[in-house]
């Protein structure tokens, strides 16, 4: 397999090209936008930067090319992977348009971070062929891929994307049932409301909840996963605190005015300077080296 078509060139679009092509595969990419397609070789070669720095096994041939159509994108490709907004009538008309041009052999993935598969491949013409491949962002370091299969998804399409994933040197984790959000976005999600609900009501600032987690809960569960940490806390302490913290838990069903006022005033976050917190463009690029440096590092460790 040599040819991979990636729809969208936003947040994930372009590291995740950079991964394929650096597994060797030739990239055809197209985006909608004239200044997404502008800006996404730099993106890819940052990504690929890093993805040297990672030792990740390179396979030579690769390239990234940004085409100007799905049509053209699309042709000949043996795995099409479609990441455009998360909306799914927009991600319904562009596997429309996918099976029109890919051939009856493509894989064709989807990015969604938790739309049910089932209700993207509905009434499409390959439905067997369409699986859920959801990268983490940043999606050329974080090694994890969820595989996720919709009601018509093939078993044979499911075995090819995990092999497909190892290939490219990540980890396949197979979703067993099509459930909204699937399994990492659901406990992410879980987090993220106690976190917002935390801030909100003032039980602590913004920068303090973020050392909190990320030292107290993260740096932890990234070498003992939540299942591997109950044995190693106690099931009997779990138990007991659960007992009556389960009930004092954030359970709202709605999105916390904290995040819908800011995305209503446009602070959606450092795509556009601002959200949480305030950025520059200088900020965004040391705060991008930093991270992407601290992940590797961690990343070098935890796989030895
Ligand atoms: N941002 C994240 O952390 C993650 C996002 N995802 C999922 O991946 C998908 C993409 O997310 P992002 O990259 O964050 O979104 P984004 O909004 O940054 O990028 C989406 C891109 O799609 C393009 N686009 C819109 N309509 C199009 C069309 N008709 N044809 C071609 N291109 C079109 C836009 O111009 C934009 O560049 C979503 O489903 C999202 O939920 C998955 C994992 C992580
Ligand atoms: C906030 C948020 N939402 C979705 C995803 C992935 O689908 C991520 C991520 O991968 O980091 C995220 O941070």
């Amino acid at each position: 397999m040599t040819k991979a078509a990636v729809i969208g060139l936003g947040t994930m679009g372009p590291g995740i090209c950079a991964t394929l092509a650096r597994a060797g595969l030739t990239v055809a990419a197209f985006d909608l936008s004239a200044e997404q397609c502008a800006r996404a070789p730099a993106m890819v070669d940052m990504a690929t930067q890093v993805l040297e720095k990672l030792g990740v096994n390179l396979v030579p041939g690769g390239s990234v090319g940004i085409v100007e159509s799905l049509d053209r994108a699309v042709a000949g490709a043996d795995l099409v992977i479609e990441n455009v907004p998360e909306k799914l009538e927009l991600k319904r008309e562009i596997f429309t348009a996918i099976c029109r041009v890919a051939g009856d052999g493509a894989i064709l993935a989807s990015d969604t971070s938790g739309i049910p598969i089932t209700d993207i491949q509905a009434g499409m013409a390959n439905p067997g062929r369409i699986v859920g491949m959801h990268w983490s962002n940043p999606p050329h370091i974080i090694p994890m891929i969820e595989v996720i299969a919709g009601r018509e998804t093939k078993p044979d399409t499911v075995d090819w994307m995990k092999a497909f994933a190892r290939r490219i040197g990540h980890l396949p984790v197979v979703i067993r049932k099509d459930v909204p959000g699937f399994v990492e976005n659901r406990v992410l999600y879980s987090v993220m409301r106690e976190c917002v609900d935390l801030v909100e009501r003032g039980v602590i600032d913004a920068q303090d909840l973020d050392t909190c987690v990320s030292w107290g809960i993260g740096y932890k569960l990234a070498v003992v996963g939540p299942m591997s940490l109950l044995d190693m806390a106690g099931l009997d302490i779990y138990n007991a605190v659960g007992s009556y913290l389960n009930r004092e838990l954030c359970d709202r069903a709605d999105v916390a005015p904290y995040v819908t006022e800011r995305v209503a005033a446009g602070r959606l976050g450092m795509k556009t300077g601002g959200g949480i917190y305030d950025y520059t463009p200088e900020g965004i690029a040391a705060l991008r080296d930093e991270r992407a440096r601290k992940l590797v590092a961690v990343r070098r460790i935890l796989q030895e």
